[in-house]
């Protein structure tokens, strides 16, 4: 049997998916020349690579989120090398300039894409469309090269015709498809799933947020220079209209509308940015209804939260997903309801537990403005351990997870994982370190299977046993089932899970039994105290379920309006008055009044 481990060619590219996108391209190679007119096929050759300079959307707006409003000046950029270097008659030939024109791009990307590491959304919208505007301007000044000579980019021989053109640029378009779809199942494509739905989330998995940002600026600038590239090889001589700004934002709009994250997308994307005017004067309606369907179309999907394909691929993945849950066996509910194997026979070994703290906090204080959430918080988190953190409702728990995880910057104090200082780190470094979390909320991409999701967390590719051995011991349902048909209680497992499966030195749990029935509650609970011995990991538990607490933790520190008031074994703390009036004290609460009660009527 092939190991998940192994990443062969075949773990990265869906052979079949694969083979029918090559073949509908050759289909399309040697039908479209054959069937249609010379100015149909020009529209084709367009629309094609029109459906190039989408896949860059396809990256930065589809995978990563990243609204960029100035694709069409990295394709200016790729147009330009490619006339600069037909002008000088450069060796290699237009294949050659082309990809010369797309590497030329990519640094330009990275550099535009420098300030998307501190701003996002409307704001770097601004500032990409701020770039596009700028390259207007420049491009208005001078001409590109070879236009005020009139020499045309000279085609290869072999591409000619129109015809051969035709095959070149659905070749270079199937090229990029497949490279693209090779690159979402590397921890490259997946960082840009989890950025496009958390950041923090990303940063909780060792993700360096900047990295992947600034590689699908890079990587699309690459894949629009490389669109640019081509056209100029088509039209022969190219403007500063053929990449006006505007047209940048046209085209954003289409990429929002119909996600030319799929192959599929780019293609009708292209189409419906190529063709368009056209259809409108072939059926005789005014050209400036195109540019208000294109005002007004994205507004849906932007309520609907999804492009087109998505929409559909979305739609055709929950019913195969829901009839393959429905299909499973009623012994892996049944597995799930029973307490996990005795022993771990599969997976990486557990982490050796040292013999210091795996975590010491000293002096931890946060302040959000005039509100003191932590005030000089002391904790430790014995190795081997788990620790439960709990409080009313404000006390500063989730602030405390953030803090150490080193989500709201330097601090006040000092944070030691496994006695090593990492007070300074960036949240992605001391979750490489062996420092995860998980959210109150959890941002789990929808897009993603349980298992892709696990190979996230541990940074690397589990084995299928691996994967089913953590699900089936978090009580989640064993599989590669889709994210999407799981429900929020269950995604909170599947988080530590995910963090567990990273082996890291401690793992802090921010509420994971919230969503949880009573009973399943108290089974997380045994199987949480046995995490250390299982996996080699300490964990630092916040709760509000005592239940749990009393179960799972050895030890518990108390936090009330940012201060430790208790801290000591767990039945001990609880039976502390002070414990008991910091609860009663927030009994105005559901949840205090609950937890009051809960701290004096042991059940266990
Ligand atoms: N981003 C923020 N800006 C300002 N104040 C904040 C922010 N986040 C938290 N606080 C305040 O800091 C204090 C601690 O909040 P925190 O969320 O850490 O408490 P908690 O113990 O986790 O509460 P809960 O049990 O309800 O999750 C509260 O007074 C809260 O209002």
């Amino acid at each position: 049997m092939k190991s998940r481990a192994a990443k062969t060619l075949s773990d990265l590219i869906d052979p079949r998916r694969a083979a029918i996108g090559v073949a509908l391209a050759a289909v399309a190679c040697v039908a479209v020349p054959a069937i249609l007119s010379p100015y149909w096929l020009y529209l084709a050759i367009t629309s094609v690579i029109g459906a190039v300079v989408m896949q860059s959307y396809g990256v930065i707006v589809g995978r990563a989120g990243v609204m960029s409003l100035c694709q069409l000046s990295f394709a200016a950029i790729g147009a330009w090398v490619v006339m600069r270097l037909n002008l000088a008659d450069a060796p290699g030939g237009l294949i050659v300039w082309v990809v010369l024109g797309g590497l030329a791009a990519a640094p330009v990307g990275m550099l535009i894409g420098l300030p998307a590491l501190r701003v996002r959304g409307v704001n770097l919208a601004v500032i990409t469309f701020g770039a596009a505007v700028s390259t207007d301007i420049v491009l208005g000044a001078k001409q590109f090269p070879g236009t005020e000579e009139l020499k045309t980019v000279a085609r290869p021989a072999a591409f000619s015709t129109n015809a051969n053109y035709f095959v070149l640029v659905v070749i270079v378009f199937t090229v990029i498809a497949l490279a693209l779809a090779a690159l979402d199942k590397t921890r490259l494509g997946r960082s840009w799933l989890e950025l496009r739905h958390s950041e923090r989330m990303a940063a909780s998995h060792g993700i360096s947020v900047a990295r992947s940002k600034l590689a699908a600026f890079a990587i699309s600038a690459f894949v629009a220079g490389v669109g640019g590239g081509l056209m100029a090889g088509q039209l022969g001589l190219v403007v500063a209209g053929n990449f006006a700004m505007g047209q940048s934002v046209t085209l954003f709009a289409i990429a929002i509308l119909i996600g030319p994250h799929h192959p599929e997308g780019a293609l009708m994307s292209g189409v419906f940015g190529a063709a368009m005017a056209t259809i409108l004067e072939k059926v005789r309606l005014p050209q400036d209804l195109g540019g208000i369907v294109f005002g007004i179309v994205p507004i849906f999907a932007l309520r609907s939260g999804m492009s087109q394909t998505d929409f559909t691929r979305n739609r055709k993945r929950l019913a195969k997903a829901r009839k393959q849950r429905d299909a499973a066996p009623a012994a892996d509910r049944e597995r799930a309801d029973a307490g996990p194997p005795a022993e771990r026979t599969v997976g990486a070994p557990a982490r050796p537990i040292g013999t210091g703290p795996a975590l010491e906090v000293t002096g931890l204080t946060v302040r959000y403005g005039p509100v003191t959430a932590l005030d000089a918080v002391d904790l430790t988190v014995p190795a081997g351990a788990v620790v439960g953190l709990i409080g009313p409702n404000g006390a500063g728990k989730s602030t405390f997870i953030s803090a150490v995880g080193g989500f709201l910057g330097t601090l006040p104090g000092t944070v030691r994982l496994d006695g090593v200082p990492i007070d300074r780190l960036a949240p992605q470094v001391r979750a490489a370190r062996g420092l995860r979390r998980t959210f109150q909320t959890t941002l789990i991409a929808p897009e993603l299977t349980q298992y892709e999701y696990l190979d996230i967390g541990a940074g690397r590719r589990l084995e299928r046993a691996e994967a089913d051995e953590l699900l089936e011991f978090f009580g989640c349902p064993v599989g590669d089932l889709p994210v999407s048909i799981v429900d929020a209680g269950t995604r909170r497992l599947l988080d530590v899970a995910a963090a567990i499966a990273a082996r890291p030195a401690v793992a802090l749990l921010d509420e994971p039994a919230a969503g949880q029935s009573a009973a399943e509650s108290r089974r997380l609970a045994e199987r949480l105290a046995r995490v250390p011995e299982r996996y080699g990991v300490s964990v630092l538990l916040v709760e509000h379920d005592m239940e749990l607490v009393r179960v799972a933790c050895r030890e518990v520190t108390v936090l009330d309006f940012g201060h430790v008031i208790a801290t000591g074994p767990t039945e001990q703390v609880l039976r502390d008055p002070a414990v008991t009036a910091a609860y009663l004290g927030s009994s105005d609460t559901a949840d205090g009044a609950a937890s009051a009660t809960a701290l004096v009527t042991p059940t266990g």
